[in-house]
């Protein structure tokens, strides 16, 4: 990892934040002791950029690209992000969704470089000190997992890792958060995955997840370092299983600059793709109403979400979250079943058990639903067809992570629902044509909302990050969804687009901070400008 230290001659060709490679200019070299290093004739980033375009046009194969992009980002942070940032539709799907899940279940097989931190539960009592070898003295954002519900592909213990290094890759690369201000960090406890366990070049703990007490205490005892080590931190909290997410969230909330991204992040984008779809299906959102397929972290944020926001149309909340149905393995949350947690409890319906998915449908009637299950191909084609039997225009979001366990392709859904469904998916799909029409898919996903949300506290340094910030977020989201975009079927910003869209969420986001007293920072005359002068610029530095 890079230091703060000035270094010359060969430690800088080997230093990611200072290190320009070829493009190393002559009297650079003359002055850093480079010459002879390198080969003679300097390159132009732009040279360097559309090298690394042809070495993976190359490659056949995303989990190499994936690799090769990895190397770079050790070797030379310049142009790892100059590359990203040159072309962010082709490069997401990559470093990010659905990539990345292949590279966290081959964690253990592929590790090269080292990057950010690894803390195991048996050195409790010395996080404070383990977090004291990490070399940048100001930490702005963590994005921390502990492994046991990565996307949707369950416990892949330490090899979760590659979520914390995605992410915050897209914090910089989408909404120009510096890199040097972000830390992936995996808290390792364990892990339940036999397959892991077995394994010979696992890399973690071999031992069963920790639970209860022990867990909670390590989880204190980190957020008390972070607090200590870095009083301006945001921690971004990625991938717990429900079980730890939620208790998390509630016991910090309130306490430190904190959110978790799959409950928070995740329903802001819902509410944006929804915001954006009524302006196709007409109405209001306040007379909507939804039928989930999950009821975890996601389900039970984006519900609650969605149900504040009807809230603000005059809803009755408690009348907006039974307007927000979750259908999971053992069917409809109704209130005579026994096995809900707390945080399912408040949407279930006071009506009678429903096994079938289709059947729930076609009671319910829903204007959308929102597949947050894990499981692939449950958006099968009775489920698309009940809701286009339902709907003139019906609002299908599979946003189960990777594609592997989307709830069903763009194709499915258009196919089976004559091209009049609204769809928007968690990863990619290409555009599709369905009887001659052609539709582009949006992707529902948090990376609508992470990295503007950290650009937005990075700038204003805020106190705390609460719910009415995700609501900004949505709107914000929403508004810059075009006419043109609407045509095709497109309900989020185009990702080529994606910096200046999140460069707006993140000025909204911060004008909110600053009008509710959150900011540690004064508020700037233009926030707008104070963002954008902020925000990291992939160049050289002279
Ligand atoms: N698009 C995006 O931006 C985001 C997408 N996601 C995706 O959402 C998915 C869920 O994440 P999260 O909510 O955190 O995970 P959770 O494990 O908290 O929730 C999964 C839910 O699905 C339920 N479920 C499992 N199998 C079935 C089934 N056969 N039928 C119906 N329900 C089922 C689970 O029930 P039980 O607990 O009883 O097993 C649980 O309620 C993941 O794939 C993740 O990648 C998450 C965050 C953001
Ligand atoms: C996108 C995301 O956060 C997830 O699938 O977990
Ligand atoms: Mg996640």
């Amino acid at each position: 990892m890079a230091s703060d230290t000035p270094r010359t001659g060969y430690a800088l060709l080997r230093d990611p934040r200072s290190n320009k490679g070829s493009a190393f200019t002559e009297e650079e070299r003359r002055r850093h002791g480079l010459e002879g290093l390198l080969p003679p004739t300097p390159s132009s980033l732009e040279h360097q950029v559309a090298r690394i375009h042809t070495e993976l046009a190359n490659l056949d194969v995303d989990l190499q690209k994936y690799l090769l992009l990895s190397d770079l980002q050790a070797r030379n942070e310049t142009l790892f992000y100059a590359v990203l940032m040159s072309d962010p539709a082709t490069f997401m799907p990559l470093v990010y969704t659905p990539t990345v899940g292949e590279a966290c279940q081959k964690f253990n097989h592929i590790f090269r470089a080292a990057r950010g931190l690894y803390l195991p539960i048996t050195a409790k009592g010395r996080l404070k000190e383990l977090m004291g070898h990490w070399p940048q003295p100001d930490v702005r954002f963590i994005v921390v997992t502990d492994g046991e519900r990565i996307l949707g592909l369950g416990d892949l213990g330490l090899g979760g890792m590659g979520i914390p290094i995605g992410k915050l890759s897209l914090y910089t690369a989408c909404a120009g958060v510096p890199p040097e201000v972000c830390l992936p960090i995996v808290l390792d406890v364990g892990t339940n995955n036999q397959d892991l366990l077995d394994d010979p070049l696992y890399l973690g703990l071999r031992e069963e997840r920790v639970r209860g007490d022990d867990y909670h205490a390590f989880i204190a005892e980190f957020v008390e370092a972070v607090q200590l080590l870095y009083p301006k931190c945001c921690i971004q909290w990625e991938d717990f299983a429900n079980v730890n997410a939620v208790p998390i969230l509630a016991a910090y909330r309130d306490k430190v600059c904190t959110y978790n991204d799959d409950i928070q992040g995740t329903a802001a984008v819902a509410l944006a793709g929804i915001y954006a779809s009524l302006r196709i299906t007409g109405g209001k959102l306040a007379d909507q109403r939804f039928l989930f397929l999950g009821g975890g972290s996601a389900a039970t944020g984006i519900a609650e979400l969605l149900s504040q926001a009807m809230a603000l149309e005059g809803l009755d909340i408690a009348e907006a979250r039974k307007r927000n149905a979750l259908f999971d393995i053992n069917g409809l949350m109704v209130t005579s079943r026994t096995d809900l947690a707390e945080f399912q409890r408040p949407f279930a319906l006071d009506c009678d058990p429903i096994h079938d998915f289709t059947e729930a449908v076609k009671v319910l009637k829903p204007n959308g639903i929102i597949g947050v299950s894990t499981v692939p191909k449950l958006f099968n084609q009775h489920v698309i067809e009940a809701m286009a039997e339902v709907n003139e225009r019906p609002i299908i979001f599979p946003y189960s992570n990777p594609t592997s366990r989307s709830e069903c392709t763009a194709e499915e859904a258009y196919r089976w629902s004559q091209g009049r469904a609204v769809f928007a998916s968690g990863s990619p799909f290409p555009p599709v044509e369905v009887d001659g029409k052609r539709f582009v898919p949006g992707q529902g996903n948090n990376v609508y909302i992470f990295p503007a949300m950290g650009m937005a506290v990075y700038a204003t340094e805020a106190t705390r990050v609460t719910e009415e910030m995700f609501i900004v977020a949505a709107r914000a989201v929403a508004e810059q969804v075009g006419e043109d975009s609407l045509e095709k079927g497109l309900i989020y910003p185009p990702q080529s687009q994606i910096l200046a869209a999140s460069l707006h969420v993140a000025t909204k986001v911060a004008e909110y901070i600053y009008d509710h007293g959150l900011a540690r920072v004064p508020r700037p005359d233009d926030v707008k400008a104070q963002i954008e002068a902020k925000a990291y610029k992939p160049v050289y530095p002279e």
